[in-house]
Formats: C-alpha cells, structure tokens, sequence
C-alpha cells in the first residue's frame, strides 16, 4: 500500500492553466520524493547504466589485451567466435510467412528470436561511429515523437561506448532560440550544389552526454514557426530544406573535427523519416561510386510511413543527385489518385527512395514493422516494403527516464486526492487523422454524462480545436481543451490523469503510453501497431486471481467500442481498488528503457556491416 500512495501522490495535480476544474483537490502532500518505488526505480537505472557503461569499456580493455581488437579506424571490432545468424540464413523464410498470410504471432516471434538481444549483450563487442540525422531532436526542436526518440536513442548508445553524432537543422524562430544557446559555430563552411545553386551551410556544434549534437545552419532555418510549418500550413521549400540537412550530414562525418578527430568514412547512418531519405541514396550516388563511404552503412528509421516526402517528378533534377539514380526515386501515382486526364501521376518520393537503398530498415514497434508490410498499414509502399522484408525488424521505442520521471518531474505539482472517484481521462497529441481525435468528438456527449472529468492537449486540425472550445464551453465543469503544444502541461497531464486514452488509427510506436504507464496512469487505446505491443489488456483472473496486464486495447476503432473500454476501465477504478493498483504497478515496473532498445539497435548495426552495402 505504501508503494500505491507514493503512487497516487506523484500523480499531480493538472496545472493551474486548466483550471477552474478540480482535478484533484482534498489532499495534498510533498509526497513521492520520499516514495521508497522512486528510489528503488532510480537505484537499478543508475546502476544498469553504470553497469553498461562499466561492461563496455571493460569489455574493449579486456579484448584489447588479448589482441583481439582491430582498430578499422575509429571502429574497434572484436574477431569472436559470435554466433550471430548470417542475414541470408536468418531471414530466407520470413517474405513467404507474411505472403502466406501468417499471424503477426508468429511474424513477432520470429522479430523476436532476431533480436535475442540478452545473449547479443555478450556476444557483441564493436563499437561504431553513429550518425543520426533527423528534422528533430528534443530538447532543442520537437513537434512529436521523433524529437524525443532522437534526443534520446543517441545518449543511450553513446552510454555503451559508440562515438554517436546527432545532424539536425538549427531551427531560429525567434521564440526557442535559446534552446541551441549551447551549441557554437564550429567556424566550418561547405558548399552544397542543389536546386540549381551553391548553398553555403554552417555548422554549430554542442557535445553533451556523450554525444556530439551536430546543427545544420542556413537561412532557410530562420523563420517563425515549428521545423515544418506555421500557422499557414506546411513551408512550400521543405524539400529544400531537409536535402540541404542529408547533403550536410553526409559531408559532417569527413569535415567536422569533433574532439579534434573527424568521425571518417567508416560509419552508420540512421536516417529518420523522409527528410533523411536522401542519406542512404547520397551514400551510394554521390560517394561510394567514387571510392567514399566504401565501408559506411544506412540503417532508415521508420517513425511514420504517412509521411512520405512526396514532390513532382521535375524536382529530382535539383536534389544533387546523378541523374541516373532517377529510378530509386521514381515515384507514380495509381491512376485513381491523379488529379486530372493528362496527369501522369509522376513523383520523387524521398522515403521510397530510402527503402530502395537502405542496408535496413527499423521501425519503432514489431507490430508497427509487421503493419507497414500489408496493404491496410503500407500506404502504397507495402510491396516494396515485403520485398525488403529480409531486413526490416521493429524495435519498440523506449523513454527518456529522466525527462519523463514522477519523481523528479519539475513541470508537475504534488496535490492529489485519494478520495476523488471522479475518473480523470486525458488526451495528448496532434489533432489529426492518425491520432483519432474524431472519435473522442464523436463520444464525448455520451462520455460526458458520466461522472468522469477529461482533459486534450493537441493542436491541429481547426475543426477539432474548435470542438474543444466548444466542449470546454458547453461541459465547462467536466471538459478543458488546451490548444497548443506546451510539454509542461503534456507533463501534468500525463501526471494528473488516471486514465490516458489514444484511439489513434494507426500508431508506429506511440510515445504517450508509455509515459502514462511509468507515471501510473493507465492507458486505454486502440488495438493497433506499437499500442498493441506495449499495453496488455487487464485480466482480472490471470495469476492465480492476482491479475495481470496494464491498460485496456480496443478494436474495432469505433466509438461504442472506446466507450466500452473506459467504462470497463472506470469501473474498475471505482469499484476494484486493489486491481487498479495492481494494473498501476504494473505498468510502472516495466523497463521501457533506452538500454533495451540500444542493444538491439547495437544488433542490426552488427548485421548492417556484416553484409556488403546495399546500393
Ligand atoms: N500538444 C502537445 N503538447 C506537448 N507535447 C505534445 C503535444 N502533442 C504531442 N506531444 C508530445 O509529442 C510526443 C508525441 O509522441 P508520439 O509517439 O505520439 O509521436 P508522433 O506521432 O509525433 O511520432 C511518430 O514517431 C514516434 C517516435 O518513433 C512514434 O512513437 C509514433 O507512433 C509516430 O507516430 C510525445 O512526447 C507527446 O507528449
């Protein structure tokens, strides 16, 4: 019981921005800080990091005595008896699972039997240069998940001995400015030929964490708004910008003296999303057919296959890429998406281009990496995608256990109320179609007939906000929308909820879940892609009646079926105290941390080299 109150007091209340409604109001306390779970928690995370970083270099020391290291470079590679699977023999059968209509039970055990990654612990001893590049990167730009799991993913595999450097735009919008107060010029100026013009770019630098935090700078960076848009709508130059950020990471690792020391050519890249889809093609187009980048390879990291970098076909002739690489681009449109008798349907699709070329391919879930092979989930890319299916694994994305921490979060007050058996469900995330935001609209007037209290934090589309205001005005004493992006009040959201719902259509990994469960707030979502691989559905008779699971899936994506799900979840909250708490243990015992995910990271990197490049 001790633990459960620490529990509940660390659930703050929602900040004072939400007000009037009294989320939680009677008892107050300083709570958590004295939580006996918060010490536990924070005593194995610092010594699994201390121990991996311990174990690493123990690891190069130990090797390197015996003579067993190679120096390639900047890379140290231990000749050991390893085990791992060649790719041919580990991957030959899993096209014909898929096309034989298999399971995803069996597709995940397979994923899972790939990434067997206790035993790669042992077995792997490189270490690599890392190159991520990614249009964000929390804290110094964000806008969604990818900025989080870029800001994040670096610091863990740096923690395990890799030399990892992070490109990303240097975003001046006037407003975050000093989030990059950190990162100086390095006073290094290159030309980049694109889009018919020599481009000067320049490159701040800030190393922190182990990591060196690499900043593209050009004026196409400096404008008001987020890194994609404004209030306008998406900027129409966006191609130009993300293949200036590509051209500028693939020059990075042979220009930039970090620590006094470039990274040099034997190195991988991991492209994140369509605006590093250009990475992997560079590599092969404009380096390595001229004896660059020989031995450097591309892992894309596939956050959300919506989003694909779609551009007419006349563009390809400005991306700086030689012309007869047109085909990795190629783009055409199925006859029913053109937009009139004479249009060809002809496009450059910057992420197709990146699966065509790329040495793998992760994305942020198994289910997620299963989804994108069929044509409900592949967005037109699924056949390419299966044809690719020998070199696609799903990692599930991990968090940032200091930046997401109740015990030490400062963005959360310490209120609470354990006699408030109002259930408190909140929302997090962009209004748009992926994210289901309809739906809650669609049921929040029979929603809001119970005694229940919700909260939506999201900006987006104009419609649902809106709604919000709407609703906040029409249920003003059980109902508050926030319009905007505000990562405090995401914090006492996620702090202050007992219940988080996501109804999102489709979801890579999902972030929000996982921050709800390490802070005890149980999620309710929809049965699809990383939600479903990361919450178990609560099953009060499992274990001997002590239960098991963490939240509540639902499918099919309607409103009777969501509604079902809360209801089943409030009423366990009223009425069943002891499996709410043991549903909130649950999910708060989980390790979602980076570590897991590094090590497997660190295996696919191991595979991408065994193989030759592939482009
Ligand atoms: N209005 C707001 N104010 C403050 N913070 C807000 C906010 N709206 C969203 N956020 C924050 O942004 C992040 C969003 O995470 P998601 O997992 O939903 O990612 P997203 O869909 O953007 O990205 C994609 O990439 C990620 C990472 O791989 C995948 O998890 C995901 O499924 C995929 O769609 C969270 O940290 C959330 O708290």
């Amino acid at each position: 019981m001790a633990a459960v109150h620490a529990l509940q007091c660390s659930r703050a209340a929602l900040s004072e921005e939400l007000s009037p409604i009294s989320l939680s109001s009677e008892i107050s306390g300083t709570c958590f800080r004295s939580s006996s779970s918060r010490g536990s928690t924070q005593k194995q995370y610092c010594f699994r990091s201390f121990l991996s970083n311990h174990l690493s270099s123990q690891l190069y020391l130990k090797n390197k005595g015996k003579g067993k290291c190679i120096n390639r470079g900047s890379v140290f590679c231990e000749v050991s008896s390893t085990t791992v699977q060649p790719p041919s023999e580990r991957t030959r059968s899993e096209p014909t699972q898929v096309q034989q209509g298999q399971g995803t039970s069996e597709l995940r055990s397979t994923e899972l039997a790939r990434c067997d990654l206790e035993d790669s612990n042992k077995r792997i001893i490189c270490t690599f240069n890392i190159i991520f590049v990614c249009a964000e990167v929390s804290p110094y730009s964000k806008t969604g998940g990818l900025a989080d799991v870029c800001g994040a993913l670096p610091i863990a595999l740096a923690s395990r001995g890799h030399r990892v450097m992070v490109v990303s735009p240097r975003y001046m919008n006037g407003v975050t400015d000093a989030k990059f107060a950190g990162a100086f010029d390095m006073q290094c100026r290159i030309k980049i030929g694109c889009f018919e013009a020599e481009h000067e770019v320049a490159y701040f630098h800030e190393f922190r964490a182990g990591v060196d935090w690499v900043f593209v700078d050009h004026p196409s960076y400096h404008r008001p708004g987020n890194p994609y848009g404004d209030t306008r709508g998406a900027f129409g130059d966006n191609q130009f910008r993300f293949t200036l950020l590509c051209h500028a990471a693939c020059e990075a690792p042979l220009v930039l003296p970090l620590g006094g020391y470039t990274y040099g050519e034997k190195c991988i890249f991991v492209a994140n999303d369509w605006h590093a889809g250009l990475v992997p093609i560079l590599l092969a187009a404009k380096y390595r057919r001229f004896g660059v980048y020989k031995d450097a390879r591309c892992i894309l990291a596939i956050h959300n296959l919506a989003h694909q970098g779609v551009e007419p076909a006349t563009t390809f002739s400005k991306l700086g890429i030689p012309g007869d690489w047109y085909g990795a681009l190629e783009w055409v449109f199925p006859t029913w998406a053109r937009a009139h008798a004479l249009d060809k349907g002809e496009a450059v699709n910057h992420l197709k281009g990146a699966i065509v070329t790329a040495d793998r391919i992760v994305t942020v879930s198994q289910g997620y990496a299963w989804e994108i092979t069929t044509l409900e989930g592949g967005w037109g890319l699924d056949g390419l995608l299966r044809s690719r299916m020998a070199v696609i694994n799903g990692i599930t994305n991990g968090v940032d256990m200091d930046e997401w921490n109740p015990v030490t979060d400062k963005h959360i007050a310490s209120q609470y109320s354990l006699d408030d058996l109002a259930g408190k469900v909140g929302f997090i995330g962009r209004l748009d179609y992926q994210k289901g935001p309809d739906i809650i609209q669609s049921a929040v007037p029979e929603f809001m007939q119970d005694d229940v209290q919700m909260v939506m934090l999201g900006s987006g589309d104009p419609s649902i906000q809106s709604w919000m205001k709407w609703a906040e005005a029409t249920y003003n004493d059980k109902f508050r929308g926030w319009v905007g992006f505000s990562v405090p009040v995401a914090h006492r959201i996620t702090a202050g909820c007992d219940i988080l719902l996501m109804p999102s259509r489709f979801e890579p990994c999902g972030l929000n879940q996982l921050y709800a469960m390490r802070y005890g707030t149980v999620p309710v979502v929809h049965c699809t892609g990383g939600l479903r691989d990361t919450v178990q559905d609560f099953n009060p008779f499992a274990n001997a009646g002590e239960g098991a699971g963490t939240g509540w899936t639902f499918s099919p994506l309607t409103k009777e079926a969501m509604l079902a799900a809360l209801w089943t979840a409030i009423q366990t909250f009223r009425e069943h105290k002891t499996s709410w708490e043991g549903i909130m243990h649950r999910g708060m015992e989980q390790d979602f941390s980076w570590d897991r995910a590094a090590l497997q990271y660190e295996q696919i990197f191991h595979w991408s080299s065994i193989d030759p490049p592939y482009a």
